[in-house]
């Protein structure tokens, strides 16, 4: 399928046309994401970057256009088999963690591990180690909260990426943060990232935020407007 010279996208929207009843998200937006690397999509508020998200995802359908995954149509598979891999093969993480309030850090990050099978005593020792990766040690036992929103976002992190996937789609990761815990935040999910060979695609407004992937994207009104911009890559 991809040659290793010239790599196709892992992940790409085509076309994509969605609307939210009558008020149209996307019309007509396409966007390759490539194995491995972090993409921002950035643009206005409106203009379609968590519908994109939503749709490349798996999580909404589109009206129109398509979503290809490693060779499959996303946009075409029967919802099990839809659910079956978001789990195994994508994480995600929103502006507001959403973690499971009852549980702690440590419960939370082990969640997608037990959903997977994984035993009770290896899934809690993995998510030690993914807190620690984000940063997180010590608060192990802290519920949602209990925690700083920097703590939480780490622990969403550490749980979107416990399960080893091949893409995480993050919506305003840092939005809800102050600048610093933004910036740790975003250290550790790139470095992560980078290390573990995971795609990242990002949405964000920030463009201290957006300096953290290798590509940015722009939308407007619905469709990307700009690609390929080449930052700066933060340290
Ligand atoms: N569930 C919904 N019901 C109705 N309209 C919606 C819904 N979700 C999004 N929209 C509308 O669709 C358009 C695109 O929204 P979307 O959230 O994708 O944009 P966005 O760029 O992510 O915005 P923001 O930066 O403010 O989050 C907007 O006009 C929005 O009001």
């Amino acid at each position: 399928m991809n040659n290793a010279a010239t790599p196709g996208p892992l992940l790409a929207a085509r076309d994509l046309v969605k609307a939210h009843g009558r008020t149209p998200a996307l019309r007509g937006a396409s966007l390759d994401l490539r194995a491995g690397e972090i993409l921002a999509v950035t643009g206005a508020s409106g203009s379609g970057k968590s519908t994109l998200l939503h749709c490349m995802a798996g999580i909404v359908r589109p009206d129109r256009g398509s979503v290809t995954y490693g060779g499959q149509r996303l946009d075409r598979l029967p919802e099990k088999r839809l659910s079956e891999l978001r789990r195994t093969d994508f994480g995600v993480v929103f502006q507001f963690g959403q973690l499971i309030p009852e549980l702690t850090a440590l419960d939370n990050v082990a969640l997608p591990l037990l959903l997977a099978g994984t035993p009770r005593s290896r899934a809690r020792e993995r998510a030690g180690e993914w807190l620690e990766r984000f940063g997180a040690r010590g608060q192990e036992e802290l519920r949602p909260g209990e925690m700083s929103g920097g703590q939480a976002q780490r622990t969403a992190l550490a749980r979107a990426l416990v399960t080893g996937p091949k893409v995480v789609f993050a919506d305003e990761p840092t939005g809800a943060l102050d600048s610093l815990a933004g910036e740790q935040v975003m250290t550790a999910l790139a470095h992560t990232a980078r290390e573990s060979g995971t795609a990242v695609l990002l949405i964000t407004h920030d463009a201290r935020t957006a300096a953290y992937a290798d590509r940015e994207a722009s939308l407007h009104d619905g469709t990307v407007v700009t690609e390929d911009t080449v930052l700066e890559v933060t340290p």
